[in-house]
């Protein structure tokens, strides 16, 4: 997995660094002068700051690799507070702090700042913050970085992003540059491409081992890879919303689908956050967000217009109107009865769906790949039902419940796996441009589904919190 780095290293230089620990640290003298010892960085903050349940990302990739770039685009697309160890240290080292020499001649090596010091900044930074999901950039740089975060911040991160490039480009691009940093010339560069190799990369295969890892290929132009990025927050529940905002069906269900597939599925552990307003849960279980003001009359003709309107925030309006309006009388203008019946309506047609396909490809004559992209199909349903049944259970439990924002957030993820394996199924149909009738049945009928799901999350979405 790692071999391109190795197999594009003419750019660095052979001599390995006298030891691991010498590349992390620097010298010891420094170090030594940090206390080791765990009790020294918890101070009275750390254990609230735990219990604030933070989402957080690391944001891992060679010098130069786009880090900081996507990181910015990351930040102004879905708000999250971004910390770059990097700055953090280059401001201590402005700032003249203690050991700022020793700082400034690690970083202008290439090498690792003892991970006492990293930690502490970054602690200090979350701890001082308002926001609740952080991008930790360019940390950690090593295996000792990342024991040293866990057990002194005492948490681990949600999803470990990696920016992956080859050492060509980032040489290039760190070259290019230009921002008047002590370690932008070739020979800190190669130094630093060593030092990524030999101590980054088992902190990236960690993560991979442990299903936190989203490798993203770091080629193209910035909006490109920011394009690769997008949907795995988006997949986390941080913003669906925005491709399901446009009333219009031009907004093509596939065309947003397209990045949320690499990721949707189990992609994100999400986060609790007790911070969540008792006002807002109020609101999710009293007011409705799509009640019209003025109708106030409880009959049925304000029950229609309420679920008229909710559907307005559909991709598929029609679809909606369609498949809700004979349980108006049972949603009133409740908007959670109104999600979860969308929900059960959903998962209703996919089950019958599953089922219809399964004797459609029986009674076909269909060839083996078509037989093998059915069978795909029924597998992909299999999931996607799974998932939505899921999300039933815990929308019809969200009364009561003290984490409610953290089981919102599931759900959308599930549902939003939910889409991505409808439309795994119908692009395996589309990719080889069959044309027997029976696989247009079935393509036909997932595709319902899928706007179903798409209509159920997009009602989800719209609930006020
Ligand atoms: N996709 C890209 N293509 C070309 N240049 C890029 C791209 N992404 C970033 N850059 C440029 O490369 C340099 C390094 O990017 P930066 O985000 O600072 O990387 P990192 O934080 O990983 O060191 C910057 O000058 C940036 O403008
Ligand atoms: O956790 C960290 C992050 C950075 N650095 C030092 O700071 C330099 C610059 O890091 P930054 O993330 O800013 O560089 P980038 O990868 O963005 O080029 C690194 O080479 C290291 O010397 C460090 O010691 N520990």
């Amino acid at each position: 997995m790692w071999r391109r780095v190795t197999s594009l290293s003419p750019v660095i230089s052979t001599s390995k660094p006298a030891s691991l620990d010498q590349a992390a640290s620097g010298f010891k003298i420094w170090r030594s002068s940090f206390s080791t010892e765990t009790p020294t960085l918890v101070k009275d903050g750390t254990t609230s700051f735990k219990e604030r349940n933070p989402f957080i990302t690391f944001v891992l990739g060679g010098p130069g690799s786009g880090k900081g770039t996507q990181c910015q685009k990351i930040v102004e697309t879905f708000g999250f507070k971004h910390l770059s160890a990097g700055e953090l240290l280059r401001r201590e080292i402005d700032s003249n702090s203690e050991h700022w020499s020793q700082m400034l001649n690690t970083i202008k090596e290439g090498r690792i700042v003892p991970s006492e010091v990293t930690v502490r900044l970054i602690q200090q930074e979350m701890e001082s913050s308002d926001s609740n999901k952080f991008l930790i950039d360019g940390f950690p740089r090593t295996e000792e970085n990342r024991i040293a975060f866990e057990q002194l911040i005492g948490l681990e991160p949600n999803v470990v992003l990696f920016f992956d490039c080859p050492e060509e480009e980032m040489v290039k691009r760190v070259l290019n540059r230009n921002q008047g940093r002590v370690d932008d010339n070739i020979d800190t560069v190669k130094k630093r491409l060593k030092v990524f190799e030999i101590l980054n990369l088992p902190v990236i295969d960690y993560y991979s081992k442990r299903g936190k890892l989203r490798k993203i290929n770091a080629v193209g132009t910035e909006d490109e890879i920011f394009e690769k990025v997008r949907p795995i927050f988006s997949a986390c529940g941080y913003q669906f919303l925005y491709a399901f905002d446009s009333n219009t069906d031009s907004v093509k269900l596939k065309s947003f689908l397209k990045g949320v597939k690499l990721s949707a599925k189990g992609l994100c552990k999400l986060h609790s956050d007790k911070h969540f307003s008792a006002s807002r849960i109020k609101l999710l279980f009293s007011a409705s967000g799509f009640t019209d003001a003025t109708t106030t009359k409880n009959s049925s003709e304000t029950y229609t217009n309420y679920l008229k309107k909710a559907c307005n925030s559909t991709l598929y309006p029609q679809l909606c109107l369609e498949s809700l309006s004979s349980y108006t009388s049972t949603i009133k203008t409740n908007d959670l009865k109104l999600c979860s019946k969308a929900l059960s309506v959903t998962l209703k047609a996919a089950s019958n769906t599953s089922k219809l396909v399964t004797n459609l490809s029986k009674g076909g004559n269909l060839s083996k790949t078509e037989a093998g992209i059915v069978q795909d199909c029924i597998d992909e349903m299999g999931d996607s039902i799974d998932m939505l049944k899921q999300s039933l259970k815990a929308l019809g439990s969200l009364n009561g419940s003290d984490h409610i924002q953290f089981q919102i957030s599931n759900i959308k993820t599930w549902m939003s796996a939910a889409l991505t394996d409808e439309t795994t199924c119908t692009d395996g149909i589309d990719e080889r441009k069959i044309s027997d009738e029976v696989m247009r049945k079935i393509r036909k009928t997932i595709v319902n589904i899928a706007m179903l799901t798409s209509n159920a999350l997009a009602l989800l979405n719209k609930l006020p919190y």
